[in-house]
C-alpha cells in the first residue's frame, strides 16, 4: 500500500516520521510533493521517499493521499487533484483544520472516500491524539486502512464534525500550551539555580508522569491535586499563588481564543 503527502511541512513531517518509526510504511511506499521543489526534494532524498513532480502525480501513485497544506491553500489544491480522485479509488485523508467533509466533497465530487482527521504533533513519537470522521463513501477495507495510519502513530477517537474545533484546541494546539507550561516550570527552576537542561528534564518528566497518572487513575485531577497538597505544606501555598495570578482563567481564555480562531477559519 502506498501513501502520498501533499505538503511536507511541520505536520506532514511529524506523521511521516511516526509512520517510518512504527514501520507502518516503507520509505519507498511514501510519495511526497509540495509547493517548492527546494522543500520537498531534499526532504524526500534525506528520508529515501519518492518525490512526485506534481500534486496530481501524488494522487495517481497513491492508495491513500494525505492533504497536509494550510487551510488557505487547501481548496485550490483539492480543485487541482479533483480529476485524479474522481474514480473513488484513492482515499483522501485531510489533516486541514476547519475543513469539513461537505466542503471537501463539493470540491472533489461525491464519489471520493474521505477521512477528515485532526492529529497532533506527538504522532512523531507514536504518542499522537487524532480525531477522525469518515464520509459515507469510506467503508470496509478502505476505512480500516485509513484509520490504521493514525492507529499506528497514537490514539484515535471518532468525533462528530461539530466538535473538531474544541478538539483542535485541546489536542491539536495543546502541545504548544503544555510546552509553554513546561518551559515556565523550567525557567522557575533556573531562577533557583538549576541549569536549563536539568530543569527542563525534571519538569518534562514530572509532567509526563502526571499525564500517565490521570489516564491510569480512576480519580479526577482535582482529587490528585489534593493528594499532592499536604496540609500546611508548600504545594497548597503554590496552588493558591497560581490561582491568584489567574492560571485557570488564563488557560480557559487561551482555549476560547483558539476555538474562536478555528471557527473563523472553518468552512
Ligand atoms: N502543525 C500542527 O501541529 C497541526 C497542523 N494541522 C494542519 O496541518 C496542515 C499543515 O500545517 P503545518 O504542517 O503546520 O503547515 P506548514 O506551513 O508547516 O506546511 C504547509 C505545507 O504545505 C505546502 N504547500 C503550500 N502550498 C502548496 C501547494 N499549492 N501544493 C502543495 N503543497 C503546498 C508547503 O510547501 P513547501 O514546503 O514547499 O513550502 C508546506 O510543505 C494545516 O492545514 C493545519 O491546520 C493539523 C493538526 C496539527
Ligand atoms: O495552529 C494551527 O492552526 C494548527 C491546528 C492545530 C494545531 N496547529
Amino acid at each position: 500500500m502506498n501513501i502520498g503527502f501533499i505538503g511536507v511541512g511541520g505536520m506532514a513531517q511529524a506523521i511521516i516520521g511516526g509512520l517510518l518509526q512504527a514501520k507502518a510504511f516503507l520509505p519507498e511506499d511514501i510519495i511526497v510533493h509540495s509547493h517548492r521543489q527546494e522543500s520537498y526534494e531534499p526532504y524526500a532524498t534525506q528520508h529515501h521517499l519518492m518525490a512526485a513532480p506534481t500534486n496530481a502525480a501524488v494522487v495517481t501513485e497513491s492508495d491513500l493521499v494525505v492533504l497536509a497544506v494550510t487551510p488557505n491553500v487547501a481548496p485550490a489544491v483539492l480543485t487541482e487533484i479533483k480529476d485524479q480522485l474522481a474514480d473513488g479509488q484513492t482515499t483522501l485523508i485531510s489533516i486541514v483544520a476547519g475543513l469539513s467533509l461537505d466542503a471537501m466533497a463539493q470540491l472533489v465530487g461525491p464519489n471520493v472516500p474521505i477521512l477528515r482527521t485532526l492529529p497532533n504533533v506527538n504522532v512523531e513519537i507514536g504518542a499522537g491524539m487524532t480525531a477522525v470522521a469518515a464520509n459515507a463513501q469510506l467503508t470496509g477495507g478502505k476505512l480500516t486502512s485509513a484509520l490504521g495510519v493514525f492507529g499506528a502513530i497514537g490514539t484515535t477517537t471518532e468525533l462528530a464534525e461539530d466538535q473538531f474545533g474544541v478538539f483542535s484546541a485541546l489536542a491539536g494546539s495543546s502541545p504548544a500550551y503544555v510546552d509553554l507550561f513546561i518551559d515556565s516550570l523550567s525557567r522557575a527552576g533556573v531562577k533557583y539555580g538549576l541549569t536549563k537542561q536539568q530543569a527542563t528534564q525534571i519538569a518534562a518528566q514530572a509532567t509526563l508522569g502526571s499525564a500517565k497518572m490521570i489516564l491510569k487513575s480512576d480519580k479526577i485531577p482535582f482529587a490528585l491535586i489534593d493528594q499532592v497538597a499536604s496540609p500546611g505544606g508548600s504545594t497548597v501555598a503554590g496552588l493558591l499563588a497560581m490561582e491568584e495570578a489567574g492560571l485557570m482563567t488564563a488557560v480557559v481564555k487561551g482555549i476560547d481564543a483558539t476555538v474562536a480562531k478555528d471557527n473563523a477559519n472553518s468552512h
